[in-house]
Parts: structure tokens; C-alpha cells; sequence
């Protein structure tokens, strides 16, 4: 069975290597997008890195874009403070309607971003490095088959494992109906790149459901080889009360049902998750239309 591919890198990579990427780039433009809510403890030295390694030094990346998602902290100070080019959510929605979501910021990143090449990281990472960056561009800059290159990596904390969303529900679900997915270890990696192109012509799951929306979509349109993944070593972020994730668990779950055809069955449809003492939180399941579709295509790389 066709898989996704998993592209071998160099745990570093040298002078010779980043001339190599260079190369490979020519004079397409590559785009680096953080969505952030609420990651004005974190975000500033992830620009800082970005900005003096990867667009001062080496002139790999083009434009860093911080997209606030209505964060109440100081995230926008912050982010502009570090030399991010920062877009709130809200203009967005006064051109294309209200979203809500981490699936509707990354979205938003795609519309005002320009690169020929997206990569998205979270804004909470600790861990970082610019060769991140580096790494998750390699395999689509060498190969034009590949659409869209995943981070795999390793979390060494008390959580362990994949995270606990991923293992309890997306490889659960993806050895179920998604096979040609299981060779991912990090379906939900909020690091990844993609190539404008694809990423134009997909419809992006507002809420948690975003990755496995995306994975899925490109796996069925343009083949799981069109998926890559990269070894990033270590990575380590801020971990989430077990109340909060099952809200994203719940999420991602819908999103791989009704891609696999299995939405709820007759009768009324509930778009929440009922906690045991009755209470609901509405779960975020809408979808933003793919760029392609609004006539909004910006490149074809
Ligand atoms: O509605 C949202 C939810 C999340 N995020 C951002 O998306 C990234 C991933 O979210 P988070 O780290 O909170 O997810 P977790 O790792 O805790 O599951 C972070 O940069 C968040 O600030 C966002 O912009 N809007
Ligand atoms: O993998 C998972 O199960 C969750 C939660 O991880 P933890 O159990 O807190 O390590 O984290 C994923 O989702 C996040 C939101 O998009 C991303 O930030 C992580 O990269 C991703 O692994």
C-alpha cells in the first residue's frame, strides 16, 4: 500500500546544506505563519530566531507573519515588538465573515500571506530551531510531488508518546479508516509546510479538526505520497488541562468520521460535547472554503 514518505535529514544542517536549499528555492518565496492566541510568553524569541537566522542571515524566509487570534494578553505588542508583520483576526473577518478556531487562524495566515511555501509553527513551542524551518522545506523544494511535509518528533515529557490526542483518537481512527495515514507519527504536528498550490485548493476545518482535515483531503486528492514527514528532534510545548484536550479530541474526531462517511446517524445531530454533569461546549466543525474555490489563488509553486 502507498504511503506517506518519511524524507531522512541531517540532524544539522551546514553551510554547504543551506546553500544547497538556497539553490533548490531559486526565486520562489517562502512564507513562515504563526497563529497565536494568547502566546505573548512564548512567541518573541520564536520571531526573534526566525527573524535574525532564517531571513537576516540566510534570506530563506520571505515574510514572518503573526496572526492574532484575538488574544487578551499582550501577543500583538509583543509579536510586532520582535519584528513580526502582525495580522489580526479580525480584519480578516471584516472581508470574509466571523471564524473561529485554530483551523480558521491557519486559514487566514494562507489569504494574507504570500509565499509560494507556508509553514506553519505554533506560537507556544519552547523548543525551537530555525533548522526546523530548514528541514520542513527540504523535501518539497527537492521533490514536486510533495504537497505538504509534517514534523516528527519527540516529546520529552511526563505526557510521553504522540500526545494525547493523538494517540487516544487520531491513531485509533487513522489504523481504522485512514491506513495509508499510519506511517505519521505526528498527524497533529502544528509544525508543517505546504506547498500554495495544494493548500489553495483544500477547504480548511475551522476548529482542532484542521490537520487530519487537511492530511486526509491531500491523501484522497493527491495521493498519501504527497505527504511527507521529517525527524525535528526534540520538541516541547505547553500542555493543556485533560478537560480542555477532550474538547479537541472531540473535534478531531468528527472531522476523521465524516471524512471516513460516518457522520452522526438519523435524528438530531449533536454538534457538542455533553459533559457528565450536563452541560455542553459546542464543538467547532465549520469549514472555510479552499482560496481556489472564492477565486482567491494567489501562485502555483
Ligand atoms: O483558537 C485558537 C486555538 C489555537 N491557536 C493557536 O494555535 C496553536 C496551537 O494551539 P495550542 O498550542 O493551544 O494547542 P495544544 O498544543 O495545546 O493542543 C497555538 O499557537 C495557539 O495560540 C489559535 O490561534 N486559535
Ligand atoms: O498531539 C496531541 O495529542 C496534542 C496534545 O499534546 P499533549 O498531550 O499535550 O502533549 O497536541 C497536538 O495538537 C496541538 C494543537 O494543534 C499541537 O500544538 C501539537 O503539535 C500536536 O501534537
Amino acid at each position: 500500500m502507498a504511503g506517506v514518505r518519511t524524507f531522512e535529514v541531517p540532524d544539522r544542517l551546514d553551510d554547504d546544506e543551506i546553500a544547497r536549499l538556497l539553490e533548490l528555492k531559486g526565486d520562489r518565496t517562502i512564507s513562515v505563519c504563526l497563529p497565536c492566541r494568547d502566546e505573548a510568553a512564548t512567541v518573541g524569541p520564536l520571531i526573534s530566531v526566525i527573524r535574525s537566522e532564517l531571513i537576516a542571515k540566510t534570506g530563506l524566509v520571505d515574510e514572518l507573519i503573526v496572526l492574532d487570534d484575538r488574544s487578551t494578553d499582550d501577543t500583538a505588542r509583543v509579536a510586532t515588538h520582535a519584528g513580526a508583520r502582525v495580522v489580526s483576526i479580525d480584519d480578516v473577518h471584516v472581508s470574509h465573515g466571523e471564524g473561529f478556531g485554530k483551523g480558521n487562524a491557519l486559514w487566514a495566515t494562507l489569504l494574507v500571506s504570500h509565499g509560494d511555501f507556508v509553514v506553519w509553527c505554533d506560537g507556544d513551542v519552547t523548543s525551537f530551531e530555525p533548522d526546523w524551518v530548514s528541514k520542513l522545506l527540504l523535501p518539497m523544494l527537492d521533490d514536486d510531488s510533495v504537497g505538504m511535509v509534517k514534523a516528527l518528533y519527540h516529546r520529552p515529557t511526563k505526557y510521553g508518546g504522540g500526545g494525547r490526542t493523538t494517540e487516544l483518537v487520531a491513531r485509533p481512527l487513522m489504523s481504522r479508516y485512514f491506513p495509508e495515514l499510519t506511517g505519521l507519527a505526528q498527524p497533529l504536528s502544528g509544525e508543517y509546510a505546504g506547498r500554495r498550490s495544494v493548500l489553495e485548493s483544500l477547504s480548511f476545518v475551522q476548529g482542532w479538526g484542521v490537520e487530519m482535515g487537511l492530511l486526509i483531503d491531500i491523501a484522497d486528492r493527491y495521493g498519501p505520497e504527497a505527504i511527507a514527514q521529517v525527524d525535528l528532534g526534540n520538541r516541547l510545548h505547553r500542555h493543556r488541562s485533560l478537560q480542555s484536550l477532550s474538547v479537541q479530541a472531540a473535534e478531531v474526531m468528527a472531522t476523521m468520521l465524516d471524512r471516513a462517511g460516518h457522520p452522526p446517524g438519523d435524528g438530531e445531530v449533536q454538534q457538542a460535547l455533553i459533559r457528565a454533569d450536563g452541560t455542553d461546549v459546542p464543538l467547532n466543525l465549520r469549514s472555510r472554503p479552499s482560496l481556489a474555490s472564492l477565486g482567491l489563488s494567489r501562485t502555483s509553486a
